[in-house]
């Protein structure tokens, strides 16, 4: 919708307090809403207090109708706004209002029916007002129709997929932090294996994609997941990239442990420190999002490191590299390349036979921290993340080695999330662009092939006990998006977007002076 200085005797006025355009003959304002961006065209009653403004006061009967669109705002933030426009010509109203719902009806990837989880104890349990005051009213104007299910306890919504018809919706939602998020892509990507006749427990499975979408509202601790698909963790900036119908396409990690599957992970899947935070974290899930300040010092203060062998196998079919200085942004180049290309290897050689073929690389090494990342990871905590050149659908995981090194100087590799210098650039940091690993500790290798373990145990509860000491004889757990894993040795691969979300990745955040994206301008030109 380009609104200009155009004849028609068509007007429109300011009713949300920033709307810059001015529809006045001889007026050269011009303002731009991609038909995409319009969340809904409403016929409007003309008010005496709209009319009584400036010189249309005079004007006998007027016929108006208001559309509401994203604005975007600084930070990649997204705000509903709305212009009235009227006239005294009730047919061009008509035509005009007409024309624009025909135009919106045709934007076939919108959603219409949604089923709504909202976890009312994730983040400072705010889940319940957030979609309640914020996000419902925005569905029902977009005139999409919910059915929602406030969770009752962990795992209510995996469950629920599986049970539900899934397949009557557009799209499904969650209300809550990466932990709630977790949980509604295990119902959802389980509910396809399940229906396709595959099993989850073979780690060399050709998943089924999903096509399902999830949109996230954040309203948990973390929020990464939102936060480095959006840009923003901010629940109405999500519940407009789900109206406008985004589809982001998404890694997805698959964790086994002997041929048993254990979980999918789309963020951080991290050993060591992340696990040690994580597990001490859930003993203060009454602290809210701050146990994870109050367990990251604990951690820090404890500096445990851990003894194992990490194998990997390269991603040779990426062009990109974790240590490149550009980041994967709305449209990104390298995840659509990752995706051609990985299909045709596909295609020619198979699968199975392909990661066979090639080789894998052995370290082996006493860490701190274990990060396999299958995005940026970006968090309000660190807004570039803990890989910030990781890609979002490229097929790859980014896999962070923090060796044993000083407090000090573990303190300035973190310390390095938060502002911009290079979080790799350390001789006790490494990291590789990796398609699949295997991880054993040295605790469960020794425990395998010798059984004087017994003395070791003991030990390892000393050590559990006594933060202060820092051995490697205890095992760390794996922090699985937010959730643990029971076991240390795991087989992790990844499936290049297996699922996907209603976002569209972080956009390029240049605006001209009216306040509109350079990209909506161009999708008009
Ligand atoms: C001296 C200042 C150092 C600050 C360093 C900060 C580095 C932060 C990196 C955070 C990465 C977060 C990766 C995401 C993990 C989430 O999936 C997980 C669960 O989230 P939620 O369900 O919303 O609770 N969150 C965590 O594991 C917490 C990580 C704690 C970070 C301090
Ligand atoms: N009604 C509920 N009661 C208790 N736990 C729940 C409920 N609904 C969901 N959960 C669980 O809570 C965990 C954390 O939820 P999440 O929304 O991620 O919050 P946070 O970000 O604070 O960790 C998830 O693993 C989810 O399985
Ligand atoms: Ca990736």
């Amino acid at each position: 919708l380009i609104l200009h200085s155009s004849p028609l005797p068509l007007y429109c006025c300011k009713t949300v307090r920033k709307m810059k355009c001015r529809i006045n003959p001889g007026n050269n304002e011009n303002c731009f809403v991609p038909i995409s961006e319009i969340i809904a065209v409403e016929e409007t009653e003309f008010n005496k207090k709209q009319r009584n403004i400036g010189r249309w006061q005079k004007m006998a009967k007027l016929h108006a109708f208001t559309v509401h669109y994203v604005k975007k705002a600084r930070n990649h933030r997204w705000r509903c706004s709305a212009a009235t426009f009227w006239c005294v010509d009730e047919h061009l109203c008509n035509q005009w209002t007409q024309a624009l719902k025909e135009l919106l009806e045709m934007q076939k990837s919108r959603p219409k029916q949604l089923l709504v989880y909202i976890n009312p104890f994730g983040g400072k349990r705010q889940g319940k007002r957030i979609y309640e005051q914020k996000v419902a009213p925005l569905f029902s104007l977009a005139s999409i129709s919910t059915d929602v299910v406030v969770t009752e306890h962990a795992n209510h919504a995996k469950d629920n997929l599986f049970e539900v018809n899934i397949y009557k919706y557009d799209g499904v939602v969650c209300v809550g932090g990466d932990g709630m998020f977790s949980e509604v892509m295990h119902g959802l990507i389980g509910r396809m294996q399940k229906d396709s006749g595959i099993d989850q427990n073979n780690p060399k499975a050709s998943l089924v994609q999903c096509n399902i979408r999830i949109g996230i509202i954040p309203a948990g601790s973390t929020d990464c997941i939102c936060y480095s698909t959006v840009g923003i963790s901010d629940p109405v900036t999500s519940a407009l990239h789900i109206i406008v119908g985004d589809c982001q396409p998404l890694d997805v990690s698959s964790v086994h442990h002997n041929d048993t599957f254990l979980k999918y992970s789309v963020s951080l899947l991290g050993y060591g420190f992340y696990g040690d935070i994580l597990k001490d974290s859930e003993k203060k899930r009454w602290m809210g999002p701050m146990r994870y300040d109050y367990s990251g010092f604990k951690t820090f203060l404890s500096h445990h490191y851990y003894e194992g062998t990490i194998a990997y196998q390269p991603a040779k079919h990426t062009h990109g590299s974790p240590r490149d200085k550009v980041s994967c942004r709305t449209g990104c180049y390298i995840c659509k390349q990752s995706e051609k290309q990985l299909a045709e290897q596909n295609k020619e050689h198979g699968l199975k036979k392909e990661e066979g073929e090639e080789e894998w690389k052995v370290i082996k090494g006493k860490f701190l921290a274990i990060n396999a990342v299958n995005m940026s990871c970006a968090c309000p905590r660190s807004p570039k993340g803990l890989s910030p050149a990781a890609h979002l659908a490229d097929g790859s995981a980014d896999l962070i080695l923090v060796r044993k090194c000083s407090r000090f100087d573990f303190l300035r590799y973190l310390v390095r999330h938060t502002n911009q210098d290079d979080q790799f650039d350390f001789p006790f940091v490494d990291v590789y662009r990796v398609k699949c690993f295997q991880f054993t500790s040295k605790l469960s290798e020794d425990n395998e092939s010798n059984v004087m373990d017994v003395g070791k145990k003991r030990f390892g509860q000393f050590c559990r006990d006594h933060p202060a000491c820092c051995c490697n004889i205890v095992n760390s757990t794996w922090n699985c998006d937010g959730e643990t894993l029971d076991s240390s040795a795991i087989e992790v691969r990844v499936h290049c977007q297996l699922m996907k979300l209603f976002a569209r990745g972080i956009e390029e955040d240049c605006k001209d002076e009216a306040g509109h994206s350079q990209s909506s301008i161009e999708q008009l030109l």
